[in-house]
């Protein structure tokens, strides 16, 4: 609600006791002391404190912070505080993001930063904070931003271990000394400003390559060679949408060579029996795996109707229905780059992967000219459908609870995906379309390690760009740490509801990645977050742990990523209070769903 002065705020905050959110926008400047606010009585529900740029002023009264005890997101950005760093914010245990940037503050910084092991981004530029920048800054494994420009801050820069760090900037304070190992990954302009700095051990900086005189192959700019990837994405899936067509799935592939299966059947070359009897054919037949419990072949399949799901990155996928009304999707791949025997040691592996959160891969054909895989259909369609489809008056809004069982079941089935083939198995296509809802309602992954068997793609031209690990450049070497990255793109897309290439109201391309990145750093955290989500009370706090595992998985070094079991590990920590009902998480995680999260959802059958 707008409240126009300071009174009004006061009003506002001691007449709605239950306020978890404290958001003042710093459109209104308000002057005067700041007594009262936040410190009137107990506030231990408050989770997020916005109050930048209105005129906050002194030093923030003693015993202040501890009322709001639970407090994750504090911003007093762009105020006329003074005084020193206060001590109780030693009892914030819980801050993540801190913004204190362009105030009066003074004297040192805390020397023990071991009580706030959730800071994921720290903002204290633009002050007059001195003396020296505490070593104990190494015990924030999650910080992702550390921002202390100028202020008047001396000595040596520690040697921080900061694993998670993205973001440094320490530049126009007194600092000596040299650049520490830990942090010449950095460049040198991040230490500007300090005179007494020595570059001397710093690695050189390499200017950037300029090709000779040769002619600029890239008629456009990249904004434009973006717009057109856009293009490209929006009309394949529109494709993919109005494709519908109920088709013979031999119809489907009538364009193959001569020596197709599919294309001597359309000329009338071989009949369906003989092409039956080929079928049987031990070089050439539909082969299922143990347990399943289809019993056709690839005659019936070839019989079937067809409607065209989608286009995707490695083929097409079709929604056939039999004669006997048994539903399944065939996926026709393109481009597979490996012979007969490696295609079928890969589906073995991928066949005999059986996990409650991975879609099971039913069957595969292969022939010269087709290949194709065989999965249940999952018939409330895939994570991304529910996410972004339907956005209009009838859409069916994607709950918290949901989507903490899809990000959780996800999680699991690439967890275990990871202990495939001696540790060796990568997902490589970790996306929200490739994400369904299991018969508990959790998330299963499909789609599994196609990449390495088929050609490798460009990256800038591929549907999958927004996912992808910027160290990817060839998709078929793309490692384990990979599928963490794009896990966490998924995992912004679920909290965001924006999809991880999108453009705004002005035709501008924006990765969802460097959006929430510069959201965050603007400190407008609370802002992150899809507004369908804003309609279910108390989850604040679950939706901002979600977001610094989401930043914990897109960090752009590989090795500085957990490894998929921290981050179940990490999800299921977020909803706590369920543990009591679950069994621990260790090797559970790896094996099975347990009950939901939250209440019992329906028991739907994916087929
Ligand atoms: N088993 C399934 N049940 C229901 N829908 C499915 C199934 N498998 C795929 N789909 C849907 O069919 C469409 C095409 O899928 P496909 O996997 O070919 O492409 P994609 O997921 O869009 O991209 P990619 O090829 O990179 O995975 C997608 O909308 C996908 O969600």
């Amino acid at each position: 609600d707008p409240v126009e002065d300071k009174q009004a705020l006061l009003d506002f905050v001691n007449n709605h006791p239950h306020t978890r959110t404290l958001n003042w926008d710093g459109n209104t400047p308000v002057c005067g002391h700041w007594t009262g606010v936040i410190c009137s009585e107990d506030k231990s529900h408050v989770i997020a404190v916005r109050l930048p740029g209105i005129g906050l002023s002194g030093p923030i009264p003693p015993n202040t912070l501890s009322r709001v005890s639970r407090l994750q997101i504090l911003s007093l950005r762009s105020n006329v505080i003074n005084g020193q760093f206060p001590s109780d914010f030693s009892n914030l245990k819980n801050l993540s993001f801190l913004y204190l940037q362009f105030n009066n503050f003074s004297g040192p910084l805390p020397l023990d930063f071991s009580a706030w092991k959730n800071l994921t981004m720290v903002n204290l530029a633009n002050n007059h904070f001195n003396g020296s920048i505490p070593n104990s800054l190494s015990n924030l494994t999650r910080l992702s931003a550390l921002n202390l420009a100028n202020n008047s801050l001396s000595g040596e820069i520690p040697d921080l271990q900061l694993p998670s760090l993205q973001l440094l900037n320490l530049s126009n304070n007194n600092l000596s000394g040299s650049v520490p190992k830990s942090l010449q990954r950095f460049s040198r302009a991040v230490f500007g400003g300090n005179s007494n700095l020595s570059f001397a051990n710093f690695p050189p900086e390499i200017p950037p390559a300029v090709p000779p005189s040769k002619p600029n192959p890239k008629p456009k700019s990249g904004k434009l060679c973006e717009t057109a990837l856009l293009g490209i994405i929006v009309a394949a899936s529109v494709l993919g949408i109005v494709a519908f067509a109920s088709l013979i799935l031999v119809v489907c592939l009538r364009r193959k060579r001569e020596d197709g299966i599919s294309g001597k059947l359309h000329k009338g070359e071989m009949s369906p029996e003989k092409m039956m009897s080929r079928s049987q054919d031990a070089n050439n037949r539909l082969v299922f795996f143990e347990g399943c419990h289809y019993a056709f072949d690839l005659e019936d399949l070839l019989r079937a109707s067809a409607e065209v799901l989608g286009k995707g990155t490695f083929g097409t996928a079709y929604k056939a229905i039999l004669e006997d009304a048994t539903t399944v999707v065939v996926k026709r791949l393109k481009d597979v780059n490996v012979g007969k025997k490696d295609f079928e040691q890969h589906m073995e592996i991928v066949g005999n992967i059986k996990h409650e959160n991975v879609v099971e891969l039913k069957a595969y054909y292969y022939s010269k000219d087709e290949k194709l895989m065989v999965y249940d259909y999952y018939m409330q369609g895939s994570f991304s459908a529910m996410l972004h489809g339907r956005r209009g008056d009838d859409r069916i809004p994607l709950d918290w609870d949901t989507r903490l069982r899809i990000a959780i079941g996800a999680a699991r089935g690439i967890t275990h995906i990871h202990t495939e083939n001696g540790g060796k198995l990568v997902h490589g296509n970790v996306k929200a379309s490739n994400i369904f809802l299991n018969k508990q309602q959790y998330g299963c992954v499909s789609d599994i390690g196609l990449t390495t068997i088929m050609s490798s793609l460009a990256p800038p031209i591929s549907r999958a760009a927004g996912y992808r690990a910027p160290e990817v450049t060839d998709t078929r070497k793309a490692a384990q740490p990979a599928d963490v990255y794009s896990f966490g793109v998924v995992l912004l897309e679920l909290l965001t509801g924006k999809s991880p290439i999108h453009t705004t109201a002005g035709d501008e391309i924006v990765h969802l990645v460097r959006w929430v990145h510069s959201v965050v750093r603007e400190e407008w955290t609370a802002e992150v977050f899809d507004l369908e989500l804003m309609r279910y009370p108390g989850i604040e706090e679950e939706m901002v742990e979600m977001l610094q595992i989401a930043m914990s998985c897109v960090v752009r070094m590989p090795d500085q990523r957990p490894k998929m079991l921290d981050v179940v590990k990490m999800i299921e920590n977020v909803r706590r209070m369920d543990n009591e009902n679950r069994p621990s998480s260790g090797n559970r995680s790896e094996s099975s769903t347990p009950p939901p999260v939250v209440g019992t959802p329906q028991s739907t059958s994916h087929e």
